[in-house]
């Protein structure tokens, strides 16, 4: 199934986290990282007094379940030193699920497509660039939706 996730983070060496993040992702046997946007930096949404966010997109072929892909990801942001202290706080690194192969979901786990992403620029950029033919859940493209926030694209993607 292919699957879109959401990295960032304002904590330390962004870039590296970045990095180490999807390194770990690729590691599992099964997922497949099928395309990576490129970084764009990015000022805090929601809660505005902390650094800005260095964030990318993964597109993902994944023969895990929804659940299991969360738990993954969850072990990946823990492996790298993620503190839960300020809800939408400063993070080393934080993994959201933002489309699994466009199943509704909604649990006390998971809700899937992830609820806030249409609002949010830092995670409508980089999915513009990826997947710009990907449906909303509003039923809109991502390619005819701002979210709230400024982003600057840091370079090329590297999809080599
Ligand atoms: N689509 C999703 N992707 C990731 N986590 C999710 C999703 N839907 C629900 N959750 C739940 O959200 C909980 C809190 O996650 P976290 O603290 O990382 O929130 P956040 O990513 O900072 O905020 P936001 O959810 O607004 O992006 C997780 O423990 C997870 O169970
Ligand atoms: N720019 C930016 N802002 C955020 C981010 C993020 O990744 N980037 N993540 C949040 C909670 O998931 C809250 N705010």
């Amino acid at each position: 199934m292919k699957a879109y996730l959401s990295l960032g983070s304002n904590l330390g060496d962004r870039g590296d986290y970045l990095e180490k993040s999807c390194l770990k992702l690729m590691a599992h046997p099964d997922i497949q990282v099928l395309k990576k946007s490129s970084i764009y930096e990015t000022k805090p949404w929601g809660k505005t007094d902390q650094s800005d966010f260095w964030n990318q997109v993964l597109e993902i072929e994944t023969s895990l379940t929804p659940l299991a892909l969360l738990d993954y990801c969850q072990e990946v942001e823990n492996s790298l030193g993620r503190e839960r202290l300020i809800h939408w706080g400063p993070r080393t690194i934080d993994i959201d699920l933002l489309n699994y192969d466009n199943k509704l979901w909604d649990d006390h786990r998971l809700i899937l497509p992830h609820p806030r992403m249409e609002q949010r620029e830092f995670v409508l950029a980089p999915l513009r660039e990826i997947a710009p033919e990907l449906v909303l859940p509003s039923g809109r493209r991502v390619t005819e939706v701002r979210g709230d926030g400024d982003v600057w694209r840091l370079g090329a993607a590297d999809n080599s």
